[in-house]
């Protein structure tokens, strides 16, 4: 809490994005600061302006309806969530950023947010997702620390946000590097009957689980559109659980193998696999034999709301040819070659010499 001539100031939070999941996440929060006394009851969500097809800007739409009509529809938001399409005006006066956008986009959302910080101003990433720089993979959460000079914590775990929309019961985890005080506010702004969260000092192994599983998402995608059944999922699931252990640790040796029995892995490996945008995009890519492309297939299907999965795969693919790694992720590197169109969607599950994704399951590659 910031201390304002001598009197303690309520924290103030603004949600940086309003798709399907920042919108549940301001739904959330809104109905927690309402209640908090340490929390300005006002949540101010940045919305990407766009128009609908009534004439009516999305903005107002929400602030009028108390609903996100396009992603979210026939949830009511609470009437303390103020959408704004202003930048700069949604974060002036925030202290408590909550960053919900698409990761393709952040990097440009921070650009613009510079010096229009208020002091002290500590920031939460929700986003899955990475950006590949010339000096190496660079997390989401360090681009927004990097680039505004901020504390920035992650939350990340199995959260379906329609689920979460209507209260179903979900877990989460967040990440911190350091600084506990900061996770365990964050927390306090999250955690409802219906929303629990663990706190966990593992910052890089909780955001690469929440990036990484989308990958994973996309074969299993994959193998439902084959008709390959449970077993082959399981298999693809175990797969990618391993491959997503490994890679996370030859990045950044200090992950924790517990990190991956927490909300944030395991458990969001399986409900993205079971119900998740990514898979079920793959699905169709594959009923479609690999003809009509991901972009179309987003397009169509998810009416503006965004895949994470294909550029994850593409970015680690990035990862692993620049480090001469492929060979050891097979299901990682598969995943981005037929998203390109360069093997086929049956390859996610062919033994060949080129692309042995089944094949090196049990093996024991040291990294393993
Ligand atoms: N939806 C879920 O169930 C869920 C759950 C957990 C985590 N996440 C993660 O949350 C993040 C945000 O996803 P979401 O589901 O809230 O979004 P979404 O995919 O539902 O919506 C896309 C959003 O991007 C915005 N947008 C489009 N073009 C833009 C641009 N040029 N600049 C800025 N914004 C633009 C749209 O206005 C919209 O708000 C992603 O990293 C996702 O993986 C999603
Ligand atoms: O719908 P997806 O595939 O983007 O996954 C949503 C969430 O990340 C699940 O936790």
């Amino acid at each position: 809490m910031m201390m304002m001539n001598g009197h303690a100031d309520k924290h103030r939070v603004a949600v940086i994005g309003s798709g399907n999941w920042g919108s549940v996440a301001s739904r959330l929060i809104a109905s927690n600061t309402a209640k908090l006394p340490d929390f300005h009851d006002e949540v101010r969500m940045w919305v990407f302006e766009e128009t609908l097809p009534t004439g009516e800007k999305l903005s107002e739409s929400i602030n009028q309806a108390h609903e996100n009509c396009k992603y979210l529809p026939g949830i009511k938001l609470g009437t303390n969530v103020i959408a704004d399409p202003d930048l700069e005006s949604t974060v002036k006066d925030a202290d408590m950023l909550v960053f919900v956008t698409p990761h393709q986009f952040v990097e440009g959302i921070c650009k613009k947010l510079v010096g229009k910080l208020r002091p002290g101003a500590e920031a939460i990433s929700l986003i899955k997702g990475m950006e590949v720089k010339m000096e190496g993979p660079c997390m989401i959460s360090k681009l927004i620390k990097d680039t505004l000079g901020i504390n920035c914590c992650v939350l990340m775990g199995a959260n379906i946000a329609n689920e979460i929309a209507v209260e179903k019961f979900s877990e989460a985890t967040i990440g911190y590097r350091e600084d506990k005080q900061a996770a365990n506010r964050w927390a306090k702004l999250f955690t409802t009957s219906y929303f629990l969260v663990a706190v966990v000092e593992d910052i890089e192994g909780v955001e690469l689980c929440g990036t990484l599983k989308n990958v994973v998402a996309i074969a299993a995608g994959l193998v439902d559109g084959l008709d390959m059944g449970n077993n082959t999922k399981a298999a693809i699931m175990r797969i990618g659980l391993r491959e997503m252990r490994a890679f996370s640790k030859l990045l950044f040796p200090s992950v924790r193998d517990n990190t991956f029995f927490e909300s944030c892995g395991v458990a969001d490996l399986i409900t993205t696999c079971l119900g998740g945008r990514n898979r079920r995009v793959a699905e169709a890519f594959a009923r479609n034999g690999g003809k009509r492309s991901f972009d179309e297939l987003e397009a169509e299907m998810l009416h503006g709301q965004k895949l994470q999965g294909v550029s994850t795969a593409r970015e680690v693919y990035e990862v692993l040819t620049h480090h001469g790694w492929q060979e050891l992720f097979p299901l990682l590197s598969t995943v981005h070659e037929i998203c390109i169109g360069q093997l086929p969607p049956t390859s996610i599950v062919e033994y060949s010499e080129h692309t042995p994704v089944l094949s090196l399951v049990g093996g024991s590659t040291p990294c393993y």
